[in-house]
């Protein structure tokens, strides 16, 4: 739909819409829709940026742990949202061999360990051997770091999300 189309829906279609364009925090869309008429796409995705970013450090790691684990139970019990379920099958987490899922299950289990937030990537922008790299690699991230660099990975899943709408 056009921005035009955007501007003209009621509040409850605009949080049916956009309310998952951020896991699971359909807050955002239901706080950003007083902002309407957005002017372009940009305006609408600075006005979900400019919420996300003056949120308190325990908003921030609330949105991150809104988010399901890569290849976790939600994937294995099929509970994921429709917008994750395609994005971690596009990046064939539903097919990892069992090494892969092994690790994966691992390093998941140690990145939330350590940060008290699960490991958030965009898996549209990335395949299986980067998703595992990246993994590995931010795990030894400080933690004010960590949860930058998660927030950064939602604002790009949620770009995706908005393009799939917008
Ligand atoms: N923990 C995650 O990073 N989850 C996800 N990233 C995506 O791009 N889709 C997800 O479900």
């Amino acid at each position: 739909m056009d921005i035009s189309a955007v501007n003209d829906l009621s509040y409850e279609e605009f949080v049916n819409i956009f309310g998952n364009v951020v896991e699971k925090c359909p807050v955002v869309a239901a706080a950003v829709w007083s902002a309407r008429p957005f002017l372009s796409f940009t305006a609408l995705e600075a006005e979900i940026h400019k919420f996300i970013d003056v949120l308190p450090q325990s908003g921030k790691e609330g949105i991150l742990r809104c988010h399901p684990d890569l290849a976790g139970r939600d994937l294995q019990r099929g509970t994921l949202t429709q917008e994750s379920r395609a994005e971690q099958a596009a990046a064939g987490l539903d097919a990892l061999g069992p090494a892969e899922a092994s690790l994966l299950a691992r390093l998941n289990r140690e990145y939330k360990q350590r940060f008290g937030f699960p490991f958030v990537v965009c898996v549209r922008a990335a395949d299986q051997r980067a998703i595992l790299r990246q993994l590995a690699e931010r795990c030894g991230n400080e933690p004010a770091l960590e949860s930058v660099r998660g927030i950064e990975e939602v604002k790009k899943i949620c770009r995706l999300r908005l393009r799939d709408i917008v």
